[in-house]
C-alpha cells in the first residue's frame, strides 16, 4: 500500500485549539491550510494569533524570515463552516485532510460531519479533534443519506486526530479509529501527526478516550472539592503541583481547556456510560450558566489579564 501524503488541508473552527493545529500543519508539515470559522471577528483574531506565533518563532531562530513568509503564505481564512459543497466558501475536492474543531457538542459535530461526508469526496480524510464524543458515531453521520456502498467509503475515511491544548507546545495526537475506519485513513492520519512534530498514540474509540477518560474526571472531582469548600482553589492547585508533580493544577488546567469544553465532555463521559459516577459538578454547571468559561474569556476558577495572565484567583 503507497501512503497517498496530505497536501492540502482545511480545519473548521478557529478557537484555541483550530488555531493550534493550523499551525503546526502550515509551519511543521508545511501544507497550505484554510481555517474556517462563522465568526469573522474569530477568524481576524486567529488571523492575528497565527501571525504573532509566527513572529516569535523568528525572534527566537526558530524560523528563518524566508521561513517565516513560506509559513504565513500557507495560512488562509474562510467564513462559515465550510460544508455546504460547491458554493462559495466551500471546501473543494482537492483538500486531503479536514480537521473540525468546533465546540463538544454532539448534535452539532454528527451535523457537520453529515454534511462533510455528503460535499466531500471519499479520498478526502475526515479528522475529528473531539475530545469525547464517539468517532463510530461521526462516521455512520458522515455515511448517512446515501447508498450502501458510498456510505461505506465515506464512513471508512472518519477519524480522532486529537491534539492537546496549546497545540504548538503539546507533543502528542492521539489517534481514534471509529469501528468503520479504514487502515489506509488510520496510516495517514498517524502519518499527518508525526508530521506535524507529535508523538502519536491509538485509543479504542470509548467515552475519552485515553486522556480525558482519565483526566476529566480528576478535574471534576477537583471541582467538587472545592464546591464541598474543602480548600481553595490556589490550595487544590498547590497540592497537585506540589505534591504531584504536575505543571498546573486541575483548576488552572480546566480554564486552560474552557469551562464549557470540560462541562460538554463531562457530559458526554456520562451519558455514554450511564454511570452516576461521571456526573458533572453542580458548580461547573453554575460557571458555565454565568459565562465563567474560563482563560478564554478572562474568568473561570481564577480571573485573567489579555495576555492570559492570571490576575486573581475567585
Ligand atoms: N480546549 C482544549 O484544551 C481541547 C483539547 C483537545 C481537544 N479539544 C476539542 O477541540 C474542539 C474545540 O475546542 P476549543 O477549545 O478550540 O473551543 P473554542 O471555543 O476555543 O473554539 C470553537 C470554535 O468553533 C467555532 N464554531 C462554533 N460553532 C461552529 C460551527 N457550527 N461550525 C464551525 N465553527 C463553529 C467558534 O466560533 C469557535 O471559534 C472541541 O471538540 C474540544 O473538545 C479541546
Amino acid at each position: 500500500m503507497t501512503l497517498q501524503s496530505i497536501r492540502k488541508a482545511a480545519i473548521i473552527g478557529a478557537g484555541q485549539m483550530g488555531l493550534g493545529i493550523a499551525y503546526v500543519s502550515a509551519v511543521h508539515a508545511k501544507i497550505p491550510i484554510t481555517i474556517y470559522d462563522p465568526s469573522s471577528s474569530v477568524l481576524s483574531s486567529a488571523t492575528d494569533k497565527y501571525k504573532s506565533l509566527i513572529s516569535r518563532d523568528v525572534s527566537k531562530s526558530r524560523l528563518t524570515s524566508e521561513q517565516a513568509d513560506e509559513a504565513l503564505s500557507r495560512f488562509s481564512t474562510s467564513q462559515g463552516d465550510g460544508s455546504e459543497g460547491g458554493g462559495e466558501g466551500s471546501i473543494r475536492d482537492d483538500v486531503d485532510l479536514v480537521i473540525e474543531a468546533i465546540p463538544e457538542i454532539p448534535a452539532l459535530k454528527l451535523g457537520l460531519f453529515k454534511r462533510l461526508g455528503n460535499a466531500l469526496t471519499p479520498s478526502t480524510i475526515l479528522g475529528s479533534n473531539t475530545s469525547s464524543i464517539s468517532i463510530t458515531k461521526l462516521a455512520a453521520s458522515a455515511g448517512s443519506g446515501m447508498g450502501k456502498e458510498e456510505s461505506q467509503e465515506s464512513s471508512q475515511r472518519v477519524i480522532g486526530i486529537h491534539y492537546f491544548n496549546p497545540v504548538p507546545v503539546m507533543k502528542l495526537v492521539e489517534i481514534i479509529p471509529a469501528l468503520q475506519t479504514s487502515q489506509q485513513t488510520i496510516e495517514r492520519a498517524k502519518a499527518f501527526g508525526k508530521a506535524c512534530k507529535k508523538e502519536v498514540t491509538t485509543s479504542t474509540d470509548s467515552p475519552g478516550f485515553i486522556a480525558n477518560a482519565i483526566l476529566m474526571p480528576m478535574i471534576n472531582e477537583a471541582i467538587m472539592v472545592l464546591e464541598r469548600g474543602i480548600a481553595s482553589p490556589q490550595d487544590i492547585d498547590k497540592t497537585f503541583q506540589l505534591g504531584m508533580s504536575h505543571p498546573m493544577g486541575p483548576l488552572k488546567l480546566a480554564d486552560l481547556i474552557g469551562l464549557d469544553t470540560c462541562l460538554n465532555i463531562q457530559r458526554v463521559l456520562h451519558t455514554e456510560t450511564g454511570d452516576s459516577k461521571y456526573r458533572p459538578a453542580t458548580l461547573l454547571g453554575r460557571m458555565v450558566d454565568a459565562g465563567w468559561v474560563g482563560r478564554k474569556g478572562g474568568r473561570g476558577f481564577y480571573v485573567y489579564d489579555e495576555r492570559g495572565d492570571v490576575v486573581e484567583a475567585k
